[in-house]
C-alpha cells in the first residue's frame, strides 16, 4: 500500500468544500484504489472541527448564527495520523506468518484484534462522530461501523485486495478470500450482546434474519467503501443543530459518487441523499421522491426485495410532507418486506422503526385527517379511500406475519390499542370496497372463475342450438388491483 503521494498532496491545504470534492474525484481518477484510511482521516478531521470542536463561536440565537468558516486542513496533520495508522497496523502483524495473496480467517481475527485493542476500555459506543479513523487515532474510540471499516482499511494498508466491507441495515462485517466466499464478524453489535468476532456468518445465521438481510447485504467494492464513509458523515453539532458546511460537503460528495454510479447498489446512501436534498435541494438534480424510488429499485434489482429502509425513508418523507396516502403505501410495502423475516432480539432498530410508525406516526396521521372537515364532507378523505384502507391492512398484516414463527414476540397491548384507534377512524363504508385474499386463496378464486367461464361457454353453445328466453350471466369480474410489489393482491371494486 503506497503512502500519501503527490496525487493526494497537491490538494492541500484544504480550504473549502470544492477542495475536498476535487481530492475525492482525484482518488477515482486512475487505476489505483482510493486510499480508505487517508480519506477517512480527512473526513473525520473536517467533521471534528465543524461539529465537535467548533473553532467559530456559535451564537446561541440561531437567527444571528455566525456562518462558520471552512477549517483549513493542513497536509502534515493528515500525514501524521495516516503514518500513525500504517505504523500501528504494520508493526502489529507479521505478514511472513500469512503467506498467500488472500486473507485467512486467522489474519482477519488478528487485524480485528489490532483495531479492538486500540480502543479505550469504556465509552458510549453509540455517540456521534465515532465512525472515522480520525476518531480512532485521536480519541481511541470507534462505533460498530467504524471498527469494521477500520479492519478493511487496515487490510488495504497491508496490501490485500480481497477484504471488503459487508453492510446490512444495522450491522457490518467483512467478506474475504477467493471470490469473496468467506465472511467474518469483526465488530460487536448492539448492547449486551457478546461479540462474535472471527466467526463466519453462515446461512443458518442469516436466513430470515433482518440483521444479516437474509444473505443480501451490500458487499462493498473500494468505491462503495468510500461511499460508506461519506454516508457515515454526521453533520450534527447537537440534538437540534447541524453544521451547514458538513451537510453540504456530504451532499456534494454523495452526488459525485452518484454520478460515478457508486451508489447504484447502496440503497441507504441513496436514502441519505434523498434526506439531504429535502433539507437543501440542489438545482437540476432529481427530487427526493425520485431518489427514494431509485433506492427502492436498487433493493429490488440487487437485493431481492430484502431491504426495509428504502420504504421507510420514503414513508417518513411522505409523512413529513403530509402525503398520507403515499406514506401508507410505503409503510405497507415496508411491512411486506419485514414479514419475510423472523423477529429476533438483535432486531431492536427495525422494531423501533415499525413501533414509531404504528404507534405514533399513523395514529397522528389518522387524527389530523379525521379533523379535516372539507375532505370528509366530500368523501375525498383518506378515511373513505379503499386503497388507503387496503394499505393500512397490508401494513398490519405484514407485522403480524413478521411475528409469526418468531422466537420473540413483536406485538403488545399498545400495538392493539393503537390499531383499534387508527382502524376505527376509517369510514365503515370503505370496508365494502375491498376483497382480501392472499396468494393461495387467489388460485382457488381463479379456478372458480375458470369453471364459470367453461359453464358460460357451454350455455352459449346450447343457446346457439336451442334459443332460450335468458341465460344467467357469470359473476361480474372485479378489477384486480395490484396493490403491492410482492404478489399479494387486494381486489378493489370500482367504488
Ligand atoms: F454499518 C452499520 F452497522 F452501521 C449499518 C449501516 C447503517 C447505514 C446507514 N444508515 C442506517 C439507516 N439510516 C436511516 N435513516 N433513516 C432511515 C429511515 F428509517 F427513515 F428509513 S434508515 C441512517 C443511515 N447509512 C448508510 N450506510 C449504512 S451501513
Amino acid at each position: 500500500m503506497a503512502g500519501i503521494r503527490d496525487r493526494e498532496k497537491r490538494h492541500f491545504p484544504l480550504q473549502q468544500i470544492q477542495d475536498v470534492v476535487n481530492l475525492f474525484k482525484d482518488q477515482f481518477s486512475d487505476s489505483d484504489e482510493p486510499n480508505l484510511a487517508f480519506l477517512s482521516i480527512v473526513l473525520g478531521s473536517i467533521e471534528h472541527i465543524l461539529t465537535v470542536n467548533r473553532a467559530v463561536p456559535y451564537n446561541r440565537d440561531a437567527s444571528k448564527c455566525i456562518e462558520p468558516i471552512f477549517p483549513v486542513i493542513q497536509l502534515d496533520t493528515i500525514q501524521a495520523l495516516f503514518t500513525k495508522f500504517v505504523t500501528l497496523v504494520k508493526s502489529s502483524v507479521d505478514l511472513t506468518q500469512y503467506p498467500g495473496d488472500f486473507a485467512t480467517r486467522e489474519l482477519v481475527k488478528r487485524v480485528s484484534d489490532v483495531i479492538w485493542s486500540g480502543l479505550t476500555r469504556a465509552y458510549y459506543k453509540d455517540k456521534a462522530h465515532l465512525q472515522s479513523l480520525y476518531s480512532f487515532l485521536t480519541g481511541n474510540k470507534l462505533d460498530c461501523f467504524g471498527v469494521a471499516f477500520g479492519v478493511v482499511a487496515a487490510f488495504q494498508v497491508l496490501g490485500y485486495k480481497d477484504v471488503h466491507l459487508a453492510l446490512s441495515e444495522d450491522h457490518a462485517w467483512v467478506v474475504f478470500g477467493k471470490d469473496l466466499k468467506e465472511t467474518a464478524e469483526v465488530t460487536w453489535h448492539g448492547k449486551g450482546n457478546e461479540d462474535k468476532r472471527g466467526q463466519p456468518i453462515t446461512v443458518g445465521v442469516s436466513e430470515k434474519n433482518w440483521l444479516y438481510l437474509n444473505g443480501q447485504p451490500v458487499i462493498c467494492s473500494r468505491e462503495i467503501e468510500v461511499a460508506a464513509i461519506v454516508s457515515a458523515i454526521n453533520p450534527s453539532i447537537n440534538a437540534t443543530t447541524d453544521s451547514v458546511e458538513m451537510g453540504a460537503l456530504q451532499q456534494e460528495l454523495l452526488w459525485q459518487l452518484y454520478d460515478m454510479g457508486h451508489l447504484d447498489k447502496y440503497p441507504m446512501a441513496l436514502g441519505n441523499l434523498g434526506d439531504l436534498e429535502e433539507l437543501c435541494p440542489t438545482l437540476e438534480r432529481p427530487l427526493p421522491v425520485q431518489i427514494f424510488d431509485k433506492a427502492i429499485e436498487s433493493a429490488k434489482t440487487y437485493y431481492n426485495e430484502q431491504h426495509v429502509y428504502p420504504y421507510t425513508y420514503l414513508g417518513a418523507y411522505h409523512c413529513r410532507k403530509g402525503n398520507y396516502r403515499e406514506a401508507l403505501k410505503a409503510w405497507a410495502d415496508a411491512a411486506s418486506v419485514i414479514k419475510k423475516y423472523n423477529y429476533t432480539r438483535e432486531d431492536e432498530e427495525i422494531y423501533k422503526e415499525f413501533l414509531e410508525i404504528a404507534n405514533d406516526l399513523l395514529p397522528n396521521m389518522m387524527k389530523s385527517v379525521a379533523g379535516e372537515n372539507a375532505s370528509r364532507l366530500h368523501g375525498t378523505s383518506l378515511l373513505h379511500d379503499p386503497e388507503a384502507y387496503a394499505n393500512f391492512l397490508r401494513f398490519y398484516d405484514g407485522i403480524c406475519q413478521w411475528e409469526e414463527d418468531s422466537p420473540t414476540p413483536v406485538l403488545h397491548i399498545t400495538w392493539a390499542k393503537q390499531l383499534v384507534f387508527s382502524l376505527g377512524k376509517f369510514d365503515p363504508k370503505v370496508r365494502n370496497y375491498i376483497d382480501i385474499h392472499g396468494e393461495g386463496e387467489e388460485d382457488e378464486e381463479e379456478e372458480e372463475e375458470d369453471e364459470e367461464e367453461e359453464e358460460e361457454e357451454d350455455r352459449r353453445d346450447l343457446e346457439r342450438k336451442v334459443p332460450q328466453k335468458e341465460v344467467t350471466k357469470g359473476r361480474k369480474r372485479k378489477r384486480s388491483h395490484k396493490n403491492s410489489e410482492n404478489g399479494d393482491e387486494y381486489e378493489t371494486k370500482d367504488c
